[in-house]
């Protein structure tokens, strides 16, 4: 299997609080790999790391054999869910993604309506993200983060807020877009989400990363 990220010794500091130490890790095309830890252990701020959001104290990331920070500085091919997604929140939810989509202006309206409806929102709806509930925001925000196929999709607990159809919904996508060969890194205090999906686990303990059997 194509390793198509690599990190090698990877540290974070903030202050005088160390977050992480020495972290290493490939990670291979199309599975889902699960990282856990207790409350403030490093997951988001690794996921910020990784989407160029955070700078490390030391270390390297390569993606798709490029070098975060020196051949690019923000990862093209990777899709992101990482705390409440912001949006305008006068405009619908396709409105807030067609704005998103033209910056990059890769994808068209079929692609965002396709993305609209594999979370199970109604695309055609004009009511505005404000009147949105959390688990509409958040199915918002994955639609947003898998609209243009990004081929790495990092997911810091996407089932945030969602109902148990939703959750459910939102699994099935995920395994879907695996079969498509997508690779998928999720962020997760749901032992059944860890266990149902992922392929690999990873644990942030006692500022280091640590493969831990699945739970
Ligand atoms: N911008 C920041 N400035 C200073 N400290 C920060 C910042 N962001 C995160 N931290 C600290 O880094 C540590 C790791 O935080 P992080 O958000 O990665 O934890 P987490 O594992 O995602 O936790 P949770 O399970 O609660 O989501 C925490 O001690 C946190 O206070």
């Amino acid at each position: 299997m194509a390793v198509v990220l690599q990190v090698r010794n990877l540290s974070k500091t903030f202050k005088k609080e160390k977050v992480f130490n020495n972290i290493n890790l490939d990670i291979e095309e199309a599975k889902i790999y699960g990282f856990v830890g207790h409350n403030g252990s490093g997951k988001s701020v690794f996921f910020k790391i990784l989407c160029g959001i955070l700078l490390p104290d030391q270390g390297e990331i390569k993606i798709f054999g490029n070098i975060l920070g020196k051949d690019i500085d923000f990862p093209t091919e990777v899709g992101a869910v990482i705390e409440t997604p912001g949006f305008l929140s006068d405009y619908s939810g396709f409105k807030n993604l067609k704005y998103l989509a033209s910056i990059r202006n890769k994808i068209s309206d079929k692609e965002i309506i396709e993305a609209i409806q594999s979370v199970g929102l109604d695309p055609n709806s004009k009511k505005s993200v404000k009147k949105y509930s959390l688990g509409m925001k958040q199915r918002l925000g994955i639609a947003q983060a898998i609209m243009e196929k990004p081929k790495i999709l990092i997911l810091d607990e996407p089932m945030n807020g969602l109902d148990k159809t939703g959750v459910k919904q939102i699994r099935e996508l995920l395994l879907s877009l695996k079969k498509q060969g997508t690779t998928i890194l999720l962020a997760s205090h749901i032992s059944e989400d860890i266990h149902i999906l992922c392929d690999k686990v990873y644990e942030f303990d006692n500022k280091t990363l640590v493969e831990v059997n699945k739970l």
